[in-house]
């Protein structure tokens, strides 16, 4: 098992990680998600080892990475497929590694079987797709034949079909009992691999939880219903009629309706007390991915000047109210969070207090949710972002009003001094020699 316990790394006046505490389990493939620069790798690189924490600790298996007894044959791990030798043929690099940790030749070859890289064994790695070099990362990894792996975006570069091995790879590794803990950008990806997920967004957590409650938390059922066009006072007639009975209606952008809180049937029996023909009526369930993004999208630090959601992270004007429904038109940007779910909790930002984003230290996940309300748009109204013009749904807009995202983005506190390590640090695992070298304390770490 892997433990961060209020693991927090700064770097110079950048805070990577803050205050992360989590438990990564055997016996499951666990998902490690976030936005850009939220901490993903930062987190794995303190893991092995290879980065001390500012403060806070993580172990494997109960030991800092640096104790672990015969280290290599227990951990693997895939963070930089890049970080290899170009003028070594696949095997000659995987021999070196194997002889660094006493790993015998024949693994060589056996990992080099079940990563799919043997008739190309003998090839300079430096003439390898991107996809030949995730394999061969991967190999790496598995050469101790180690009870904790960790894979950093292991799908990078993959076609499809290496993705599906990829796939069966970590779900069978798991299978057998290990601790699987692989980081990625794609939720979808990580929803069909993962068992368990954890979230972060600027180095902080966001999410702790199986996917399978992630999915009943986050994947809110909506309903479409269209009117017909001729006659946008239907449209009009029957959003007053829904909204009165309780539902929560928005428009989407192709002059359809997005109504939470209201089952079918009972649409379709307000729409004819009403007297409104309908065109559609439809039920839908809001996807992992829009739920992630939504989860995520205060914690994004890049974004491009022409993204169209770059309107996400604008503030909304004081008293600013959300725009009517124009008939016929809809308004595009606009899009219905699902409803909090009973009991469910799933996600939260930090709290805009202390701690170096804004959230009061250790207080993360227990803050209120501030996308968990529909319609609230007197407290969270809408940035007046531009609209995008080719989304198919009004899905990716909110003005979600995070309160990390308000927060200053660094701490002011210098970095802790680091202890040197009392011995040299064990060497790597056979996988993580495909990584930076170990940090040192003597270094700045900004110049490594
Ligand atoms: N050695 C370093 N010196 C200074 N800042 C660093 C260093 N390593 C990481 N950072 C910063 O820490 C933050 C987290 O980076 P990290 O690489 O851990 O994120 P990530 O989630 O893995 O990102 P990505 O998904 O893009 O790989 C980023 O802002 C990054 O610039």
């Amino acid at each position: 098992m892997i433990e961060a316990v209020g693991l927090t790394k700064r770097y110079g006046d950048k805070t990577a990680v803050y205050n992360l505490s989590f438990q990564v389990r055997p016996g499951a493939v666990t998902g490690f998600l976030g936005p850009n620069g939220s901490g993903k790798s930062t987190t794995m690189r303190m893991i092995l080892g290879l980065d001390n924490p500012t403060s806070g600790s993580v172990t494997i298996g109960g030991y800092p990475y640096r104790k672990l007894p015969n280290a290599p044959r227990q951990v693997g791990a895939l963070l930089d497929a890049k970080a290899v030798h170009g003028g070594r043929s696949a095997r000659n690099h995987l021999l070196s590694l194997a002889q660094l940790s006493g790993i015998p030749a024949r693994r060589v070859d056996e990992v080099l079987g079940v990563v799919g890289l043997q008739d190309v064994a003998k090839k300079r790695s430096k003439g390898f797709s991107l996809g030949m070099g995730q394999r061969l990362g991967i190999a790496a990894a598995l050469l101790g034949d180690p009870q904790v792996l960790l894979f950093d975006e292991p799908v990078n570069g993959l076609d499809p079909e290496g993705i599906l091995w990829v796939r069966n790879l970590m779900r069978a590794l798991a299978a057998e009992g290990r601790t699987v803990f692989v980081s990625s950008h794609l939720m979808s990806e990580m929803a069909l691999t993962a068992d368990h997920l954890i979230v972060i967004g600027r180095g902080q957590l966001l999410a702790d939880m199986s996917v399978k409650d992630f999915i009943s938390a986050n994947s809110a059922d909506f309903a479409r219903v269209r009117t017909p066009d001729t006659e946008p006072q239907l449209r009009e007639k029957l959003a007053s009629a829904l909204t009165e009975a309780g539902g929560h209606v928005l428009p989407e952008q192709d002059g359809a309706l997005r109504v939470t809180g209201l089952p079918l049937p009972r649409i379709s029996d307000l729409a004819h007390e009403a007297d409104v023909r309908l065109w559609e009526l439809s039920p839908h369930q809001a996807s992992l991915e829009e739920a992630y993004m939504r989860m995520t999208q205060g914690a994004v630090d890049y974004r491009s000047t022409v993204d169209q959601k770059a309107g996400l992270q604008q503030q909304p004007q004081p008293g600013a109210q959300p725009p009517a429904p124009v008939p016929g038109q809809g308004q595009p940007g606009w899009y219905a969070p699902p409803p909090p779910q009973q009991g469910g909790q799933p996600f939260a930002m930090p709290a805009p207090s202390a701690g170096p984003y804004g959230g009061a230290p250790g207080t993360g996940p227990q803050t209120a949710n501030p996308y968990a309300q529909p319609g609230a748009p007197a407290q969270q109204p809408p940035a007046a972002a531009p609209a995008p013009q080719d989304q198919p749904q009004a899905l990716t807009k909110q003005a979600p009003a995070t309160p990390a995202q308000d927060a200053p983005q660094a701490p002011a506190a210098a970095p802790a001094p680091q202890p040197a390590p009392a011995a040299a640090p064990p060497a790597p695992a056979a996988g993580t020699a495909a990584a930076p070298a170990p940090a040192d304390s003597t270094q700045p770490e900004d110049a490594r």
